[in-house]
């Protein structure tokens, strides 16, 4: 809807009207056709203002109604109506103008914005364009190489920013609406023919071949394999040599093809599971909107290794008081110069001032007194962290939430050590814990919905996608990540090299393959654990047994590579070489092919000739497979969780949706009959055996991913 008043006698004020964000759904978009036409048409009206209801201009086209057969009138023509108008038309900016809100206001001969505004036109981030005049504007405002910057990239710019670029023509503190209308009044009866943007001609640059070229190989580099950015490219280039009229042509059929593409189903998909995580719900039932966060003012770090370092720092930058804890005096001291120097270099990149003193180092665990929530950060390693819980307990005031950064252990056995087991949760951050932006918020089964509720607030407050999760051994994400990784070596053990795997999963648009990603971690961290659990033993490279374990086929190759010092990019060899520790760029290894043949002629096994297809079917499939078992198993409350996790935690490219969303689009059928090829041809790998959801959903005719939640609900009432 939009409203439409009378102000200062002469000017017509229109107020799109559709919280949140007023996103221009058909009703909004009738309500401008039809404002816009009776502000025109009145006499007495001299000037137009544009602007949104409760300080938002506008969040773009509405997403909701992409997926439907959209009615109402089209934006292309609504928006040439408003620049073609003779009297002025102002927008108004306040909050965000975004997408085709930015799109509605470059349509409009002025452009006034509140110095808190944000605008944008992040259309790509959801596989599209800006195809309501946006990619023929803004070049022509700004100039080719900055609109190109905005398109490729959605980024959102300050209004500062978007006053120094040209994309708006004042910027104020005050009332804009306020101001906008005094600003209509003054320009009432001028000519408008200078305020068109659509009759601009596009700024000339030097070499326009060199600079799309560039532009054209960037997107290329980064977006490894998303179709969107490339055809923002295309379509600033139409501006850059077409008539307006042409250009916008160009930008309706590269639109065309964006709008019904995988791709923008997948990244729209993105767009709401990444709020809807928020929306999180126990497997006791307890959920979100019932359950009330505590205040967490001032918090506390126990151990400052690389991931407590980081912790640290989140914390800080989001204003919390920090107490950071670590016994050992030189750990202590090397921690303080890095967590320093991580503060400083953050501040600097975001021109403010470092929040050194929000943390007080401490080797002594006693001063955590006094803080209302703690995150423990000591090495992976049960009975250290059991002792340090049991401490904890003992010397925190009462109410203080006990939080532990492990990435698998057992919540409750945590719990079990303290007085008050409701007061404790997992908050198992990625690494570097300052810069990944997902939190797995760990519920065990006596955590509290309050304990929940406070880890999900704090991880919001400090700029973390927070996804609540159930106890099992390693949560949601590394539990789907040991069958991808047990594929990666049996791949490796049938005949194909790491170059080979990590090239696949690269093309599928992973940033890197699971050997370099191996690497990149560092082999040691999983072989600690693996010895933990027993699976390394000292004869493994002798015998049958070697290869088995607990019944299961087990790869030792990782044992094999940690045994010889290799644990990646920090010893300068891993899966691939480096030219000297710490240096990361990885070239294939002779010594491991090598390594490969001898083990691979110890073992007797037969090499064969494994493709791209096989790879992927068999790493993501597996992994697929598990997050169908996480969901029957009530650990993760939805797919949407899942999705959320794989993308933020774990690179899986945005625009494949997500582990679950891709099988979806895959098709469950598909997925679950190569499940049953690969099981049966491996009948020793309990991962490749299809799970019961995916068994049911298939049975129930694949839903859509939507409809998924209906089917486990109605699994686990069977239960
Ligand atoms: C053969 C076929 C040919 C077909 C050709 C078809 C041609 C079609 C012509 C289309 C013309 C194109 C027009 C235009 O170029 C396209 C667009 O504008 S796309 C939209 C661009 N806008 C955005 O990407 C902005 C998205 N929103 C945000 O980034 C943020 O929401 C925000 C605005 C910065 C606010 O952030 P927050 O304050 O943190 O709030 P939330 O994010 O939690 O949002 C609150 C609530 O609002 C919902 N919402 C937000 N934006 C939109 C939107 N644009 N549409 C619908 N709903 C929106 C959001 O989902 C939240 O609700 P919840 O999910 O929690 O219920």
């Amino acid at each position: 809807m939009a409203q439409y008043t009378r102000v200062s006698g002469s000017v017509g004020l229109i107020t799109l009207q559709n919280p949140p964000v007023n996103a221009l759904s058909a009703a909004v978009r009738q309500g401008i056709v039809n404002t816009v036409q009776r502000a025109l048409s009145e006499p007495e009206v001299k000037s137009v203002v544009i602007c949104g209801q409760k300080g938002a201009f506008c969040g773009g086209a509405d997403i909701k109604e992409f997926g439907t057969n959209m009615s109402g009138p089209p934006l292309v023509p609504m928006i040439h109506a408003i620049e073609s108008a003779v009297k002025p038309v102002v927008a108004a900016i306040e909050g965000v103008a975004l997408g085709g809100g930015l799109e509605l206001a470059l349509g409009c001969h002025y452009r006034i914005a509140h110095s808190k505004a944000r605008l944008g036109l992040p259309e790509v981030t959801l596989g599209l364009l800006p195809a309501a005049g946006g990619t023929q504007r803004l070049p022509r405002l700004i100039g080719v190489p900055a609109a190109l910057d905005l398109i490729t990239t959605g980024r959102h710019v300050t209004a500062t920013e978007a006053l120094q670029l040209g994309i708006v023509d004042q910027i104020t503190d005050h009332n804009t609406v306020d101001v906008a209308v005094k600003f209509a009044l003054s320009v009432a009866g001028q000519s408008l023919d200078s305020r068109r943007i659509s009759s601009y001609p596009c700024p000339r640059h030097s070499d326009f071949d060199a600079l799309f070229e560039a532009a054209m190989q960037k997107v290329h580099q980064s977006a490894r394999g998303a179709i969107a950015p490339v055809a923002c490219v295309q379509a600033v280039r139409a501006a850059a040599t077409l008539p307006y009229s042409q250009g916008m042509e160009r930008e309706k059929e590269l639109m065309a093809t964006l709008f019904t593409s995988g791709q923008a189903r997948a990244l729209q998909y993105c767009f709401f599971a990444q709020r809807a995580v928020g929306r999180w719900s126990m497997s006791s039932g307890a959920r979100w909107d019932t359950s009330k966060p505590r205040p967490v003012h001032k918090a506390a770090v126990i151990g400052l290794g690389t991931m407590g370092r980081g912790i640290a720092v989140a914390l800080a930058q989001a204003g919390l008081s920090v107490v950071a804890v670590e016994t050992q005096e030189k750990q202590l001291i090397e921690a303080k110069q890095a967590v320093t120097g991580m503060l400083e270099r953050g501040a600097k990149r975001r021109g403010v001032t470092p929040a050194l003193d929000k943390i007080t180092y401490s080797p002594n665990i006693q001063n955590v007194a006094d803080v209302d929530l703690i995150i423990e950060a000591v090495f992976e390693d049960m009975a250290l962290k059991e002792k340090v819980f049991k401490q904890l307990s003992a010397v925190c005031k009462p109410g203080t939430f006990l939080c532990t950064n492990t990435s698998g252990l057992d919540i409750n056995r945590l719990a079990s050590q303290t007085c008050n087991p409701e007061l404790v949760v997992g908050m198992h951050f990625f690494a570097p814990a300052h810069v990944m932006k997902l939190l797995e918020v760990v519920y065990g089964p006596r955590s509290s919905p309050h304990a929940v509720a406070t880890a999900m607030h704090l991880g919001k407050k400090i700029g973390k996608v927070s996804v609540a999760v159930g106890n099992c051994r390693g949560f949601v994400g590394n539990r789907m990540l040991k069958p991808y990784l047990e594929q990666a070596l049996f791949l490796l053990e049938e005949g194909a090299t790491p170059e080979q795997v990590d090239q696949a999963l690269e093309e599928f648009g992973f940033a890197m393959g699971v050997f370099r990603m191996s690497d990149l971690s560092g082999l040691d961290v999983g072989w600690r654990v693996r010895k933990a659990d027993g699976l390394v033993t000292s004869d493994a490279t002798t015998g049958q047994q070697a290869r088995i374990r607990q019944g299961h086929r087990y790869s030792p190759l990782g044992d094999l590579l940690c045994e010889q010092g290799r644990f990646g990019q920090k010893t300068g060899r891993g899966w691939y070489q480096y030219d000297k520790p710490g240096s990361r760029v990885a070239k294939p290894d002779p010594w491991l092919q090598n390594f490969l043949e001898e083990y691979r002629a110890r073992h007797g096994l037969v090499v064969r000739r494994i493709d791209h297809q096989e790879v992927l079917e068999r790493c993501l499939y597996s992994l697929i497979n598990e997050g169908f078992r996480i969901l029957e198993d009530g650990i993760a409350a939805g797919p949407e969780d899942i999705d959320v996790i794989y993308m933020f935690g774990y690179s899986w490219p945005r625009h494949r949706g997500g582990p679950m969303f891709y099988a979806s689009m895959v098709g469950l059928a598909r997925v679950l009959e190569r499940l049953e090829y690969y099981h049966q041809a491996h009948p020793d790998v309990p991962s490749l055996h299809p799970s019961t959801l995916l068994r049911k959903l298939v049975a129930n005719g694949s839903p859509p991913i939507h409809k998924w939640r209906e089917v486990i609900k109605k699994l686990h009432s069977q239960l």
